[in-house]
């Protein structure tokens, strides 16, 4: 093929397919099994897709009278998609480590949060802080999750909750859309905490009567465009027929179903997602039986989040049991001023040791499960021919080094790679 491509990745000990079928998620046994191939190259072409994956000598044949703009030699390396990370807080002021000190020492999170502390508190600060301020401690967040291999991320608002805020939160999200090299998906949040001086009602009535038209109209002017809508649905927080009315009205201005469930109570949070069509629920440490199954029916994604249960010492999600029942399972970070972590190697590493998952699970759910979770499967998750060209190259033989190697991808990332773009290049990798 004569002409000119963006990047070549030669000679890839393993190249980590994930899908090579055009999947738009990977349940049941299909997580089991991923699409790995042994000395293979990859080119990704000036608009920054895929245009073609396979044996390095039949890439080299195919491209012989082709020049790149960048080829990296993947020599005795692996290359595997870009990782997305599903669920995350990333934009506050104030950070909250006094509040880890108590959690040491007993008290938990709703012991907090009732106190006015964890939300409210972060809520307070960010209420204070500038757009400006908001925006340079965001962009430094995000690009520590690119360094740690995220391609793809879910960014919801959240610690606005009055309209004035919440929008200053989305501002700032749009504004990391159109200059960062990292792909998100924003959520409006704005149901994360019933505000101090309302009640849960006219809190959802706030929501439903002024927001939700607020984004609409936004979105119509072009001003900022947000993809799901969320709610932190619990004992204490918002109930489920509050949860209901904020989710149906989401869903009718165009907003993607992408709600917390079922985290510290059962709420029966995971049948109401499945009966209103939702994309993804997110905890759900706390699920039915029943919610398993109407998930799996309803092909509502469960974004679970090891660091969560981690830190608040929760009980671990039944990954096994929803895996087996065929929910589509996927990882987010939920990086937030509690559980403070970009990693998803780390991530993936808590939920193969606590939540019973196989490495191949963990690199399924981070990678096209979590892209599902955003209903962004077609174009992120999985490294196949027309979507686009998003890269981790990691200094090992074996893929299974990024989660095995616990905190280790610091020295492991080599690239990331996004369209085709080098964005992180590691100076200090240094393998096994
Ligand atoms: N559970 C609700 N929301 C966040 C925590 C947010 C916070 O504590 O600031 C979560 O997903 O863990
Ligand atoms: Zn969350």
């Amino acid at each position: 093929m004569a002409g000119e491509q963006r990047l070549l990745l030669d000679n890839a000990r393993q190249l980590v397919l994930v899908c090579a079928r055009g999947e738009t998620h990977l349940a049941r046994g299909g997580a089991r099994g991923l699409a790995v191939l042994e000395a293979a190259s990859a080119v990704v072409g000036r608009d920054g897709c895929i245009k073609a994956v396979g044996p390095v000598d039949a890439i080299r044949r195919q491209f012989s009278e082709t020049s790149f703009e960048k080829i990296i030699d993947c020599s005795g390396k692996c290359v595997l998609p870009g990782l997305v990370d599903a669920h995350t807080h990333p934009i506050w002021a104030g950070d909250r480590v006094h509040e880890f000190a108590m959690k040491l020492a007993g008290a938990s999170y709703m012991d907090i949060h009732q106190a006015g502390g964890g939300i409210h508190f972060t809520v307070e600060h960010t209420q204070k802080a500038s757009e400006e301020e908001l925006f340079n401690t965001f962009k430094h967040r995000l690009l520590r999750m690119i360094s740690a291999g995220t391609t793809l991320v879910e960014c919801k608002s959240g610690y606005g909750l009055n309209l004035e805020t919440e929008l200053k939160m989305l501002r700032v999200i749009e504004r990391a859309k159109r200059l960062l090299d990292i792909s998100i998906s924003s959520t409006y949040c704005g149901a994360h905490s019933v505000p101090k001086g309302k009640n849960v009602t006219e809190a959802t009535d706030d929501i439903i009567n002024n927001h939700l038209p607020k984004l609409k109209e936004l979105d119509l002017s072009g001003e900022i465009h947000v993809n799901n809508i969320d709610v932190f649905c619990e004992k204490g927080v918002f109930d489920l027929n509050s949860t209901r009315r904020i989710l149906q009205a989401g869903k009718d201005i165009g907003l993607q179903i992408n709600f917390h469930g079922d985290e510290l109570h059962p709420m029966k949070a995971a049948e109401l997602g499945a009966e209103l069509g939702a994309q993804a629920i997110s905890h759900l440490e706390e699920i039915s039986d029943e919610g398993i199954a109407a998930m799996a029916k309803a092909k509502c994604a469960a974004v679970l989040l090891p660091t969560t249960a981690y830190m608040l010492r929760l009980k671990q999600p039944q990954a096994r049991k929803m895996l087996q029942e065929g929910v589509i399972v996927a990882l987010g970070s939920d990086f937030n001023p509690n559980a403070y972590c970009f990693s998803m190697p780390m991530v993936m590493h808590l939920a193969c040791v606590n939540m019973k998952m196989s490495m191949n699970e963990a690199l399924a759910a981070a990678t096209i499960n979590a892209a599902y979770a955003l209903g962004r499967s077609h174009t992120h998750g999985s490294i196949e021919i027309g979507k686009q060209g998003d890269f981790i190259v990691i200094n090992s033989s074996r893929w299974e080094h990024l989660i095995y190697q616990f905190g280790g991808h610091q020295e492991l990332i080599e690239y990331v790679i996004v369209k085709g773009k080098v964005v992180y290049k590691n100076e200090r990798v240094m393998g096994y």
